[in-house]
Parts: C-alpha cells; structure tokens; sequence
C-alpha cells in the first residue's frame, strides 16, 4: 500500500464515482466528493432523491453497485463484515425517531455502546453517562427514566449523547429536526454545534429544514433525484457555504430553498 499524502490525511471520506441501483432503478450515479476531517456537511434535496442512500453508502451500510466509498483510507467495500462493523464504531449515528430502546432506562441506553464495545468498569460508565447527559442538557434525573417519558426533543437529546458517547470520528445525523417544533429544532441545531465545538468530529446531516443547513453546515450537497436529470447532467446541484444557496446558479436550488414548487407544480397537475 503506498503511504497516504497529505492531502489524503485531510479527508475523511473519499467518494468516487458512486453508483447505486435498486431494481434496476438508478438512486446515485456517478458520485464524486470528499468530505474533510472536521467538516460538518449537510445534505439536502427532496424526497426520494437519495440522501439516505448516500448516507448509508459512506458508513458502510450500502455496498455500491459500482465505484468506492473509501473512509480514513480504507475502501470500504474490501473490508470482512467484522472490519466494517469495527469501522463503524468510529461512527456515531442519530436517526431520525431518536430510536432509543424502549424498555431500557435514559441511562442504560446511553451506556449501550460503552458497554458493548469497551470493557470500562461500572465508574467509568456512571461517569460518562452523566457528563454526556449534562452536555446535551439534560439533568441528572432523566437518567433512570424511560424514553416514553421524555418529549421528543429530549429522546433527540438521549439519541445525540448515545452517538457521541465513544467520541466518534464521524457522527452522521439523519433528520435531526423532524418532528419538532422551531423552537425545539433550534435547541437541537446549537447542539450540533455545541458537539463540534467539543469534539473534533466530522459531521454529515441529512435534512429538509434549511435552518439546520444554513445555521450548522459549513458546506451544503444539494441532490436532486436521479430520474429528472438529463443523463448528462450531474446528480449534486450544489455543493459550497450555505450562504451561496439562495444566489445558486441552477433555478432548481433557488426554488427549492425558499421552498417553491416551480415546475413541480405543472408536473404534478399533468399526472392527476
Ligand atoms: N433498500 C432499498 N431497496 C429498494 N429501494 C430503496 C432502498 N432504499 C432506498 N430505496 C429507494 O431509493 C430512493 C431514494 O431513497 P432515499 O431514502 O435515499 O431518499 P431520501 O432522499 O432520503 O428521501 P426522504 O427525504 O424522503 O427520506 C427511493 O426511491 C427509495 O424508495
């Protein structure tokens, strides 16, 4: 294997030429992109264009149909079931509906990971519960309750310390203000920023709400789905700061953050 350059060392994740089908449907093609340590990247676009997809496919969970996904210099799609399960513990995820264990306690959800991948004593587990629970804000009494307890945003809270808790190298956020209210979304959207403040994470953020694109992205991917491009045409709309979406070049990104249907609309009345 030839030594990494420095310019390899700065990226964390190295996508190219990205395919994936389903059935026969192509959801990515052609994918090129890196993403930078300590980059926090979110990734938008509507419905069904892929984002999850891609998501999936930089940790592992997808194997392309064609192309790489090489992460920390490791192309993914060599490593055994075993490698790649040891890989991604260096992940932290928040899904969308927190997906906390409903009968285990606040605190015994959030030590799962510690417990299933290091040997640290009863302790060390308290400690660090608890100081990932205080850094998302939650007090120390919600640690012996049960996620059926909590509100939504608090289950989001758990969900944030549960990921964080083995110190990711990459923390990957799928949807992490869906279902909450503004105010709530912006209590979440700090604490993404909170997160990599402390830590030196990577981020990637798969969402629709553009206040969490624009007040946590360093750098938005707009995707837009494979099935309404012209085959020549590439699948990644956008890719720069949050502050150049409004002012994109493609109509199709400026239409979509600030929310209009454009020609959406005629399509949708053509096929009622
Ligand atoms: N495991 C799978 N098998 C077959 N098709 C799939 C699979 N996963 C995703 N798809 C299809 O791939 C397309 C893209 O799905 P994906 O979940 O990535 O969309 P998305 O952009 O995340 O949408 P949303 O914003 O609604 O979550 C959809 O048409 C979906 O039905």
């Amino acid at each position: 294997m030839t030594a990494p350059t420095p310019d390899d060392t700065k990226q964390l994740l190295q996508v190219s030429g990205l395919h994936v089908d389903f059935d026969g449907q192509e959801i990515l093609r052609g994918i090129d992109l890196t993403i930078a340590r300590g980059e926090t990247v979110a990734i938008i676009g509507e419905s069904g264009c892929g984002k999850t997809v891609l998501m999936k496919s930089l940790v592992g969970l997808i194997t392309p149909t064609d192309g790489t996904v090489v992460f920390d210099g490791e192309n993914l799609a060599r490593l055994s079931p075993a490698e790649l399960s040891d890989r991604r513990r260096r992940v932290g995820f928040v899904f969308q509906n927190a997906a906390l264990f409903d009968s285990m306690t606040i605190f015994d959800n959030v030590a799962f990971p510690i417990r299933q991948s290091t040997d640290a004593d009863d302790d060390e587990i308290h400690r660090r519960v608890m100081k990932h629970l205080s850094e998302v804000g939650l007090p120390e009494r919600v640690a012996e309750k049960r996620p059926s307890e909590l509100s939504g945003g608090m289950r989001k809270r758990v969900g944030i310390a549960r990921a964080i808790i083995l110190q990711p190298e990459l923390v990957v956020y799928d949807e992490p203000t869906t279902g909450l209210d503004p105010i709530m979304s912006d209590v979440i959207n700090e604490l993404m920023l909170d997160v990599r403040r402390r830590y030196p994470v990577t981020s990637v953020i798969v969402t629709h709400d553009m206040r969490t694109a624009q007040k946590v992205a360093d750098r938005v991917l707009m995707f837009y789905p494979r099935t309404r491009l012209s085959p020549d045409e590439h699948q990644i709309l956008y890719d720069g700061p949050p502050q150049g979406l409004e002012s994109a070049a493609d109509q199709r990104v400026r239409q979509f953050v600030r929310g209009e249907a454009g020609e959406r609309m005629t399509e949708m009345s053509e096929s009622t």
